[in-house]
């Protein structure tokens, strides 16, 4: 059994919250937000953010920062991406040599163009970083549904002795040791499923759909692998299987995001309307800048940006993308002499 502190009680922190106290381990919910804590404390569940997932009496729900710190073997980081620096920053002066922090946001920096997992190592240097991700709706893993993830770290121990913490016969874990391909795709694919969710905004099929998961993996892979993940990490689980899921869910704010903007709402209506974090908004203008940087073409993601940012309309981005320069599907693939 592990003391384990979650950061951050929105859907995603209650849901692990409940899974690892299943998992037999002494569990703490820590949130900045007082209204938080003491709606938690009296109602055991997350009626908002995680309704119908009762949290047992037995994990115990605090605002301070340092008792949910001193003596957790791991600490889950579970707080939106924009907020992750500033969490670490608070959470620095507690934290001892060699303590593990599981960082299961997704997202890129805007200002700094950086992984989340490269922020926490960044701000808390004594601590040990590893990241979960995956195809894993904070939904269905309240309600107990089978689900798989996997856990990335440097140290194969780490990863292993993560594996056993988190699984469960509901929760599947597989490790990895390509932090940054599983951080790449977790971020990436929040954009694409914008795109996604404005396609079905806009009335289009499951021709659409399909084409935005299969060109989206594609455009996710070639910046991905430029910038040093594996082609094996994004074809697998935190890449073509989370993109899949946040395209194709009804519980992907993302998608919902980008339902809104298809039937004519702007960013901010829609993310207005969503009321929890819409990342891709977020790593939509990392990922260009990105692009640049690395020198990959990445069509989809650029429409994106231009509806969110530029006022572009999304039936004239989606025409610009189907008359793009004619192409091969794999321009590496050999013609017959
Ligand atoms: N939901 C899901 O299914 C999954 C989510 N994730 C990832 O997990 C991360 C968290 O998502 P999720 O739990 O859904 O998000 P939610 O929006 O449900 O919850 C976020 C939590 O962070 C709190 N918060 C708000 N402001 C701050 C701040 N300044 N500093 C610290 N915490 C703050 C929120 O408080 P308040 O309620 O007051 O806003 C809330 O407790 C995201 O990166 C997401 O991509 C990953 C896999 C699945
Ligand atoms: O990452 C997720 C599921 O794996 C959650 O996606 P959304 O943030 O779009 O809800």
């Amino acid at each position: 059994m592990a003391n384990i502190s979650i950061l951050g009680a929105g859907s995603w922190g209650t849901a692990l919250a409940v899974l690892l106290h299943k998992n037999g381990h002494n569990v703490t919910i820590w949130s900045i937000v007082n209204e938080e804590v003491e709606m938690l404390k009296t109602e055991r569940e997350h009626k908002d953010k995680l309704p119908g997932t009762k949290i047992p009496e037995e994990i115990y729900i605090t605002n301070n920062l340092e008792e949910s710190i001193l003596g957790k073997e791991i600490m889950v980081l579970a707080v939106p991406s924009p907020f992750t620096r500033s969490t670490a920053q608070i959470m620095k002066p507690f934290v001892a040599e060699g303590q593990v922090i599981v960082n299961v946001a997704k997202g890129i920096e805007e200002s700094s163009l950086k992984t989340l997992s490269e922020i926490i190592e960044e701000e808390i240097p004594q601590a040990e970083v590893a990241v979960l991700s995956g195809p894993s709706h904070a939904e269905e893993v309240g309600k107990e549904l089978p689900t798989t993830c996997v856990v990335g770290t440097k140290k194969k121990e780490t990863a292993q002795m993560l594996q056993q913490v988190f699984t469960s016969d509901v929760f599947r874990v597989y490790t990895s040791p390509d932090v940054l391909g599983i951080e790449l795709g977790g971020a990436l694919k929040n954009v694409i499923a914008l795109a996604a969710g404005i396609a079905d905004g806009l009335g289009y099929g499951d021709n659409t759909k399909a084409a935005l998961i299969t060109r989206g993996i594609a455009e996710i892979s070639r910046l991905g692998i430029a910038m040093g993940g594996k082609k094996e990490t994004l074809n697998g689980l935190t890449g073509i299987g989370d993109l899949i899921v946040t395209c194709a869910s009804i519980h992907s704010r993302n998608r919902k995001a980008g339902y809104l903007i298809g039937q004519g709402k702007s960013m901010d209506e829609a993310m207005k309307e969503v009321k929890m974090i819409v990342e891709g908004v977020y790593s939509a203008k990392a990922a260009i800048a990105l692009a640049k940087k690395y020198n990959v073409d990445l069509p989809i993601i650029e429409q994106v940006n231009l509806v969110l940012f530029e006022n572009k309309s999304a039936e004239a981005a989606v025409k610009e993308l189907m008359l793009r320069d004619m192409k091969m599907e794999h321009n590496n693939l050999p013609w017959e002499e």
